[in-house]
């Protein structure tokens, strides 16, 4: 079955919550989901599971970072859940990395590490966390270990997602979060771009959250947000 790659993050307090918003997609075809901490603490591994039994993808973006034994634990643990994606912090090292990498058992499980998050912008980078560079250069430099380890992929914003694709051999997935269609509210993010933009720079997946959670009619944007993204990838071919 071929999935749209738009992934919808359910940033919600409870199970019910997550229900009523999936309940707009009743027939065969389920989307991808975003499962982060918020949700899985409240809920546990077990949602997540009957969730993959009943069709749908599934992104667990629980951003593993800890030493590399922990880390290969919790890998071992989580890719029991049958979920699709993985992520942890490749701020976390090659080590770290790599013992994720060793703890799984498939690469049906993709393990995505997290660049910098979309919410830091060169201001944070560079006076906040004391690193030097810009946040190009940075997101690459974490995109590098990530790919010399053999991780999967990145996450990464989809203003850099143009240079990892030039720069860092294929294959390697990039997951685009911040995302924002044009007029919608930026929130928290700082490094935005439209689901035009995400997929003309080449990105394989969009991770978006509050325009469509939030929005009066979820599914409509969400289906707006693919038409955008078939559009494009129409006039690539
Ligand atoms: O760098 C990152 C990594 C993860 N995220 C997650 O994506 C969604 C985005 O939600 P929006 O409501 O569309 O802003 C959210 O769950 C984050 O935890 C990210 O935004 N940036």
């Amino acid at each position: 079955m071929n999935r749209p790659p738009v992934i919808i993050a359910l940033d919600f307090p409870d199970a019910a919550s997550c229900e009523a918003l999936l309940a707009q997609w009743n027939e065969q075809a389920k989307p991808w989901i975003k499962v982060g901490y918020q949700l899985f603490y409240a809920v546990g591994p077990a949602w997540v599971a009957q969730k993959k039994e009943e069709g749908y993808s599934i992104f667990l973006d629980l951003k593993l970072h800890d030493i590399p034994n922990t880390v290969a634990q919790g890998v071992k643990s989580l890719e029991r859940l049958g979920v699709d994606i993985l992520t942890l912090h490749a701020s976390g090292g090659s080590k770290m990395l790599e013992a994720a990498l060793e703890a799984r058992t498939s690469e049906r499980l993709k393990l995505i590490a997290v660049t910098q998050l979309t919410s830091t912008d060169q201001q944070m980078l560079n006076h906040e966390l004391g690193i030097k560079s810009s946040v190009e250069d940075s997101v690459l430099q974490l995109a590098s270990i990530a790919r010399s380890s053999k991780i999967d992929g990145v996450v990464c914003s989809g203003q850099e997602v143009t240079r990892i694709k030039n720069e860092i051999e294929p294959p390697f997935l990039t997951v685009v979060p911040g995302i924002r269609p044009k007029g919608h509210d930026t929130h928290d993010q700082k490094r935005i771009v439209t689901p035009t933009d995400a997929i003309h720079n080449g990105a394989d997946y969009l991770v978006v959250g509050r325009p469509i959670s939030k929005a009066r009619s979820p599914r409509q944007v969400y289906e707006q947000i693919v038409q955008e993204v078939q559009e494009v990838k129409e006039s690539q071919i």
